[in-house]
């Protein structure tokens, strides 16, 4: 399903802003010339809905914000011609408003890495699983110091963020005690080393980062993936979790 979506934006960008304009990032995303926040998420809509899969697929959104936070405000207005500094609370207001229009169920970074006091506000009152990758750099001295504040409730994990294997495991497991939920992720400069698809089945951590299904370095991931699944399947020992992703590690 993922792949046949991220087949249509291109459609719609060629249609609104012609083909020059869909050039892709590091991890495959599409950067056509859009400034506000909707904008992007209604291209996804109509990207699901040319696909056919209306109401059967969820966001997830990543601002990281560190990059845009200037003297305790934020600078959203990094596309445009002037600033456009928004306080923590517009901004709050702001994912707020997305989360109540759009099928958002991850918010990653949304606040910067050194603003704990927004991350704290905001998660006490959070519907949706708010992930930290700057904030906990996959670190367990963050994480335990994320839960002591309660700023978050998931951690994004990041093997070269820590350095090793076991100390990206001892994360997950110090996340998993406090109840988190755990995002395993690649990286924007990756190789086409496929063993976080391994690690994200082994720590049945339930949703995976791996970029758009765009080139080897990305696509490497999700064919694992498919190849575990088979192995699996063929032992009839797999449980999906499906839209319980969150929670797959107490199945
Ligand atoms: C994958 C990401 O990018 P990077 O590898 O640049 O941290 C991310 O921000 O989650």
């Amino acid at each position: 399903m993922g792949s046949e979506v991220y087949q249509q934006p291109k459609k719609v960008i060629v249609k609104k802003f012609g083909p020059s304009a869909t050039g892709v990032g590091d991890e495959g995303g599409f950067a056509p010339p859009i400034s506000q926040p909707h904008e992007a998420l209604d291209l996804l809509v109509e990207a699901v809905s040319l696909a056919g899969y209306t109401d059967r697929i969820k966001f997830a959104i990543d601002p990281a914000l560190s990059e845009f936070f200037r003297d305790g405000n934020y600078d959203i207005g990094f596309k445009d011609d002037k600033p456009n500094l928004q306080s923590p609370k517009q901004l709050a207001e702001l994912y707020r408003s997305l989360l109540q229009n759009y099928p958002i169920v991850l918010l990653e970074d949304p606040f910067a890495e050194t603003d704990w006091d927004s991350w704290i506000e905001f998660n006490t009152n959070c519907p949706i699983e708010l992930v930290g990758d700057d904030l906990l750099v996959t670190n367990t001295k963050y994480v335990q110091e994320a839960n002591d504040k309660r700023a978050c409730n998931s951690m994004l994990l990041k093997i070269n963020q820590i350095g090793t294997i076991s100390e990206a495991i001892e994360a997950a497991n110090l996340a998993y005690s406090f109840d988190w939920s755990v995002f395993v992720s690649d990286r924007s400069g990756e190789t086409t080393d496929d063993f976080i698809a391994d690690l994200v089945v082994g720590l049945r951590a339930g949703h995976i980062k791996p970029g758009a299904p765009c080139r080897g370095e990305r696509v490497v991931k999700d064919n694992r993936l498919m190849e575990i699944e088979a192995e699996i399947l063929a032992r009839e020992e797999c449980i999906y979790a499906g839209s319980q992703f969150r929670v797959a590690s107490k199945y």
